[in-house]
């Protein structure tokens, strides 16, 4: 398979790059380096600095390529970002996918799968929340992923496109042996920036909000290895190029863990104390967010294999170290 892999030089996509090439299959990377990194990217792969938007250039690009297949990761992703500052998260994901769209439809690519995430839901009437669940996001981010999976809908009725919508819910975990993992500059995730302060990099970590309905007060999360989420794209792609339905699949593992969990699996991996600041709760986040996947098990065959805690914690640290 010829694949372009949009944002491959982002955390998730540079991870997807090194799974494809172990795969056997062609790689071509296109980032505007906006949040990526350029030595993240497999020397393997062929690397072209420019952004998605850019439809006349995206398309020389998919029939120079020769393209099967299209790997959509490049975008804007911070919840907090998207509130303050939406017009970045309409242009730069809705308005940049959609150009995108337009030379993935001329050049008739046969396959596109799309990084969607567990923000298209909103605040959940139940868990584990199953791919059916109705859509409300509660942020400008989940809006414009939500807009996108509703443009591939009508683009697949309408044109043909053959797609699939991955729904993440929390990414975590580093493919350290390779030198891959996460780099986000400011890092937002909770994982990581435990880890600084674990590595003397921050004094303590915030934790928002310790009156949440859940057992230990804090939220619940579902976090998924990098790798794990690779493998899924795997599947995903094998199933639309035979011929497999396009559709929406959950990617998580079906069991949460609480800020406090993740905290003493990392106290445990590290051996550092990891100091507590008991933080207000922060804007737009759910109580509780875990994945029903059966779908993704029964469709795509797909099973978390690297996604226990504390296996998580333990790459992600390797990673930092
Ligand atoms: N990290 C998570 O937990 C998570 C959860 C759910 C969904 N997602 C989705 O997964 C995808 C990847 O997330 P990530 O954490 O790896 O983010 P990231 O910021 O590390 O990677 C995004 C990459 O896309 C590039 N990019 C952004 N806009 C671009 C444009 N217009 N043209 C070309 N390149 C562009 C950036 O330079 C960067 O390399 C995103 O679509 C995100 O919404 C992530
Ligand atoms: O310093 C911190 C950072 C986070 N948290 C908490 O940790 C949990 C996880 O937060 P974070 O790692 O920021 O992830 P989420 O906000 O759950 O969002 C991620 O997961 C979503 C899907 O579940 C995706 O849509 C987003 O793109 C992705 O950033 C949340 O309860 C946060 O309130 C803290 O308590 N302290």
């Amino acid at each position: 398979m010829r694949a372009l892999v949009t944002g491959g030089a982002g955390y998730i996509g540079s991870h997807m790059v090194r799974t494809l090439l172990d795969a056997g299959h062609d790689v071509t990377v296109l980032d505007d380096l906006s949040t990526g990194h350029r030595d993240a990217v497999a020397n393997e792969a062929r690397f072209v600095q420019g952004d998605v938007a850019d439809s006349s250039e995206v398309l020389a690009l998919l029939r120079d390529a020769k393209t099967d297949a299209i790997f959509h990761f490049a975008a804007k992703s911070r919840v907090e970002e998207s509130v303050t500052d939406p017009r970045r998260y309409f242009q730069g994901n809705l308005t940049a996918t959609l150009g995108l769209l337009e030379a993935t439809l001329d050049a008739k690519v046969g396959a596109f799968v799309l990084s969607s995430t567990a923000a298209v839901y909103g605040t959940p009437d139940e868990v584990p929340i199953d791919e059916e669940h109705p859509k409300r996001p509660v942020n400008p981010y989940g809006e414009t992923k939500l807009a996108i999976e509703r443009a591939l809908e009508a683009y697949g009725r309408a044109y043909g496109l053959r797609w699939s919508s991955l729904r993440y819910f929390n990414a975590a975990g580093a493919y350290h042996q390779v030198g891959l993992g996460e780099r986000h500059s400011p890092e937002t995730h909770l994982l990581p920036i435990i880890l600084d302060v674990a590595r003397g990099k921050r004094p303590a970590i915030n934790v928002y909000g310790t009156t949440w309905p859940t057992p230990d007060g804090t939220c619940i999360r579902d976090y998924i290895h990098v790798r794990d989420l690779c493998d899924a794209h795997l599947g995903a792609v094998d199933f639309l190029r035979k011929g497999g339905e396009s559709g929406a699949f959950n990617l998580g593992t079906g069991r949460g863990h609480s800020v406090r969990e993740v905290i003493d699996a990392a106290r445990r991996v590290t051996g550092h104390a990891i100091p507590v600041v008991e933080a207000p709760t922060r804007a737009g986040d759910p109580a509780i967010l875990v994945a029903k996947v059966e779908r993704a098990a029964r469709i795509l065959g797909f099973q978390a294999k690297r996604s226990n805690l504390e296996e998580i914690v333990a790459d992600a640290w390797a990673f930092m170290r």
